[in-house]
């Protein structure tokens, strides 16, 4: 289906002409490649190239009118010269991009929030998407795992570029979309792509160290986080904030300080959605916790202590954006943890357990060993390797941060890539000499299941919600999670 659109005047759009002059438009490209006839083409700064370097092919193609920046008029400056096509120069072409690209396509869902943080985007997005769809509502969240729920597409970024971004919602609106949570990347803040989306709500989760060849400094890094609240949160907002992690409070000053509402969600005292205890048991966890001063206890079936924070920033996000409170906390014991994240993939007949997560960096590894631990009551098995042609000194880390958090270890292969398999394995058996090696996955995973007794759990790290397995060139069918039921299915009989 199309979103709305439709042939708009730059003036519609906001962009106003030089001695108001009219242009109609049929479409907004911001790369040369996609440019039709009669599209505006946005020439933004790129971190490679200036986009008005291929100005010229957009013209081209069709384009009728540019947006972009003094520099790219600078540098388009031949290639516009004689052509009688409109410029419209820009203090930060990125940002009025958004913003026209939020008028062209005209609609989105009434209820939009948004969350960032490094951790906790996909998880927080999913289950404000869970809990509206639970109250009845028509609702979709937008990420790294594309749009999901009541409309659904695949998608190439977790927070797409304005022009994607605003064509889907408006299409989500369409097809009857109310209620929409997403993901707000630092890419995605810094490059102003979430600028045009009308926010009732955002969250904040937490800060740690990430995508720091992207940002110049940690502190560059936290400002395009904080965007979120300072720039694209209105003032009549809500800001969800964690203020657990030592950033938090921090956060919530600069949403403070733009007039917004806040609602802090955390095990500090005073938070408004307080947790105050949790019990884990094999299958998920009971939370207790407080509203506005109040003790309530729900069961999560959810893997993690710190998805109880994820939960809780979602029923946050819900409750700011129009949510009756009560009926939020009913809801929590439906949500599903989202696909490859601490998922429960399968069990054997004697009650153990086997989860599939994404961990595949020796912190992620070491987080998810550790939230398992308190929900088994047996050994812990882990099936973990990494991944060819990426970074290799993450690996003897994975085998140390494994051998520290796992009582029974098999190093096998993630996606090889180009390397040679074995020679990964090694570099990671250099730091758990204990562990087992079995290249084959399939096997690796076959044994991990063999090896479970009475209250043990096995995990399944690093593939998470992948599909295909790389080797070489080839990227052959695999997925942890059918793997894990076939061998619970093969050793005990029965489809798990
Ligand atoms: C680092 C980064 O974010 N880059 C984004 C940026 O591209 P760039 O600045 O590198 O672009 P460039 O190659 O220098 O080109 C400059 C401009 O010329 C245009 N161009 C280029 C070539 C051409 O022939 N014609 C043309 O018009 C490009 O579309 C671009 O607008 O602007 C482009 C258009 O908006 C984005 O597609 C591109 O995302 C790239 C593909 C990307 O991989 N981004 C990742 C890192 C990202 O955004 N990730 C976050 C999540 C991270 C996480 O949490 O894990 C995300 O939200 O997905
Ligand atoms: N609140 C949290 N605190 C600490 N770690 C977390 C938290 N939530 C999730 N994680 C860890 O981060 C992993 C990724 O979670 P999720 O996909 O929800 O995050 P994300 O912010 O969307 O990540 P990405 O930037 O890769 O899209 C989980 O598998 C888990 O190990
Ligand atoms: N975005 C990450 C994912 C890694 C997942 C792991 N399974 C691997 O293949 O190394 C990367 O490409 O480095
Ligand atoms: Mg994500």
């Amino acid at each position: 289906m199309q979103g709305e659109t439709r042939n708009a005047t730059l003036a519609e759009l906001g962009l106003t002409l030089p001695g108001g002059k009219s242009q109609e438009i049929t479409g907004i490209s911001v790369d040369s490649r996609l440019v039709d006839a009669g599209h505006l083409f946005a020439a933004l700064p790129g971190t490679r190239l200036h986009g008005a370097e291929h100005a010229a092919a957009a013209l081209d193609r069709g384009a009728v009118a540019v947006l972009t920046d003094r520099a790219g008029a600078e540098v388009a400056r031949d290639a516009l010269a004689g052509r009688d096509v409109p410029v419209i120069l820009a203090e930060d072409p990125r940002q009025t991009l958004a913003f026209a690209a939020a008028l062209f396509y005209r609609r989105q869902p009434e209820t939009m929030v948004a969350v960032t943080g490094t951790n906790g985007k996909t998880s927080v997005a999913t289950f404000a998407r869970q809990i509206w769809e639970a109250l009845g509502l028509s609702a979709m969240n937008l990420g790294t795992t594309g749009v999901e729920g009541a409309y659904a597409a695949p998608l190439g970024h977790t927070t797409p570029e304005p022009v994607t971004l605003h064509r889907l919602l408006s299409e989500a609106a369409q097809a009857g979309v109310t209620h929409a949570a997403m993901e707000a990347s630092s890419h995605g803040l810094e490059q102003r792509r979430l600028d045009g989306v009308r926010l009732a709500a955002a969250a904040f989760t937490n800060f740690t160290q990430d995508h720091l060849d992207y940002h110049v400094d940690f502190d560059a890094y936290f400002a395009a986080k904080a965007g979120l609240f300072a720039r694209v949160l209105p003032e009549d907002g809500t800001a969800v904030i964690d203020i657990d992690d030592p950033r938090g409070p921090e956060m919530a000053a600069i949403a403070q300080a733009r007039g917004q509402d806040l609602l802090t969600v955390g095990r500090a005292e005073g938070a408004a959605l307080r947790i105050i205890g949790q019990r884990f048991d094999p299958t998920g966890q009971e939370l207790r916790f407080t509203w506005n001063g109040e003790v309530r206890q729900v069961r999560l079936n959810l893997i993690g202590g710190f998805q109880a924070e994820n939960v809780l920033v979602a029923a946050g996000l819900a409750i700011a954006s129009g949510a009756e409170p009560e009926q939020v906390f009913a809801v929590l014991s439906q949500l599903s943890t989202v696909r490859g994240r601490m998922q429960l993939a399968a069990q054997r007949s004697n009650g153990a357990a086997v989860f599939v997560d994404y961990a595949h960096t020796p912190a992620a590894l070491e987080t998810a060993l550790a939230a398992l631990r308190p929900h088994v009551m047996g050994r812990l098995v882990v099936v973990y390797g990494a991944g060819g042609d990426r970074d290799r000194t993450k690996r003897p880390l994975m085998g140390a941060a494994a051998a520290a958090g796992a009582d029974v270890r098999i190093v096998t292969d993630d996606n090889p890539r180009s390397e040679d398999p074995a020679a990964i394995r090694l570099q990671i058996t250099a730091a758990d000499g204990a562990a087992l090696d079995i290249g084959d996955r399939a096997e690796a995973i076959l044994r991990g299941a063999a090896a479970l007794e009475p209250g043990d759990a096995l995990l399944i790290a690093g593939k998470g919600h992948e599909t295909g397995q790389t080797v070489g060139d080839d990227v052959f069918p695999f997925d942890d999670v059918e793997q894990a039921s076939l061998a619970v299915a093969a050793l005990d009989g029965h489809i798990a």
